[in-house]
């Protein structure tokens, strides 16, 4: 099993730096930045981070293929991949159905927008003239790029969570992104992506919210706000299929949208805090780790909040909870 961590680049970039070099020096494999309009940009962070790290792989988790052209993701992620010297992965999904309206950018055919983008990526990556004048979105008319990337195949996760996303991730990528914390929701995601995947070599990863702590108590606690927003934004099938109490889920909702975070945090409960994260000390998330493997999982990627304090929960993955 591999290990990555999230971080949310809503924090100054020095911050940010160190607790990426933290994450190096604790053993942990891969560095995932999320990628939302609203916070610090997302290549601009890899590059600094690529320059004071040598090991850890590093890439937008999840970067999307709305708010940038295929062809500036991929001499972006390219950039990445040549001053990292060959450590670049490409995390890219659908995008945020909650940020990018905001941005006056409707969610449309998703599935086939990224299924474009991400050949046209990879055939730009490989030195080739792209045009695609039969595509229903990107038509291409002989873009090439004018530099290639350190790695022969830079590898690609698709961030998934919906059916038809994760069967695309199957087909399309090197792995899958895929949000979520509990047994059961892989239990629901692995076989559509195995399906399509066929038998090529496909990283399954547990993109988590987690939180670790000595003091179970104080990791639970670390999660509840996180696991509010993450009740608010699910389907409904997802709350059906961990048997949640809906109308709690439609006050947090209502809390939310109104800023009142006291309403909203004080109706999770903890059915919603099982179904949506993993937290607790280091032996209680081992035992939830060796689950979720048991599902097929072969990477857990510590998301936010990663714990009470960031440091010590790093600290504490490498000591513990890495092999
Ligand atoms: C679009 C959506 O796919 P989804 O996989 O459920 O998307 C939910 C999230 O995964 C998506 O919003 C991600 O961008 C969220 N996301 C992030 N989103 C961000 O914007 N930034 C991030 O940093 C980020 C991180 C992240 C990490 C892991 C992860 O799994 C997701 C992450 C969906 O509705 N899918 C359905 C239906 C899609 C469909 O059928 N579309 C068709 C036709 C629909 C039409 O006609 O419009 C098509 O696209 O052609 C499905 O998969 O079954």
């Amino acid at each position: 099993v591999s290990f990555g961590i999230e971080f949310v680049p809503n924090v100054p970039t020095k911050e940010l730096i160190k607790y990426c070099k933290y994450a190096e020096q604790n053993a942990i494999d891969f560095l995932w930045i999320t990628d939302h309009y609203n916070n610090r940009n997302v290549f601009a962070e890899l590059a600094l981070i690529a320059a004071e790290t040598e090991r850890i792989k590093l890439g937008p988790g999840i970067t999307n293929a709305f708010t940038a052209s295929p062809a500036v993701t991929a001499s972006a992620i390219c950039t990445i991949d040549e001053v990292s010297d060959g450590r670049a992965t490409l995390g890219i999904g659908p995008g945020d159905l909650s940020t990018l309206p905001k941005i006056g950018i409707p969610m449309e055919t998703p599935v086939a927008r990224l299924t474009e983008a991400v050949s046209i990526i990879s055939k730009l990556w490989a030195g080739e003239a792209v045009s695609t004048p039969d595509n229903k979105v990107f038509k291409f008319a002989g873009a090439q790029l004018a530099y290639k990337p350190k790695q022969k195949k830079i590898p690609i996760y698709i961030g998934a969570q919906g059916e038809k996303m994760l069967e695309t991730a199957g087909a399309i990528g090197d792995g899958v992104l895929i949000n979520a914390s509990n047994p059961k929701d892989f239990q629901y995601a692995v076989p559509i992506v195995k399906k399509t995947a066929g038998d090529k070599k496909f990283d399954i990863a547990a993109y988590a919210c987690f939180a670790i702590d000595k003091d179970s108590k104080k990791a639970k606690k670390a999660v509840l706000p996180v696991v509010a927003f993450i009740a608010a934004g699910s389907p409904v099938p997802v709350l059906q299929r961990h048997g949640l109490n809906l109308d709690a889920v439609n006050t947090i909702k209502a809390g939310l949208a109104k800023g009142d975070f006291k309403t909203a945090f004080g109706a999770v409960d903890d059915a919603m805090i099982e179904a949506f994260s993993i937290y607790g000390s280091p032996a209680e998330l081992n035992e939830k780790i060796k689950n979720l493997v048991g599902m097929g999982v072969t990477q857990i990627v510590a998301g936010s909040p990663i714990g009470p304090d960031k440091n010590t929960s790093i600290r504490l993955v490498g000591k513990y909870v890495i092999e």
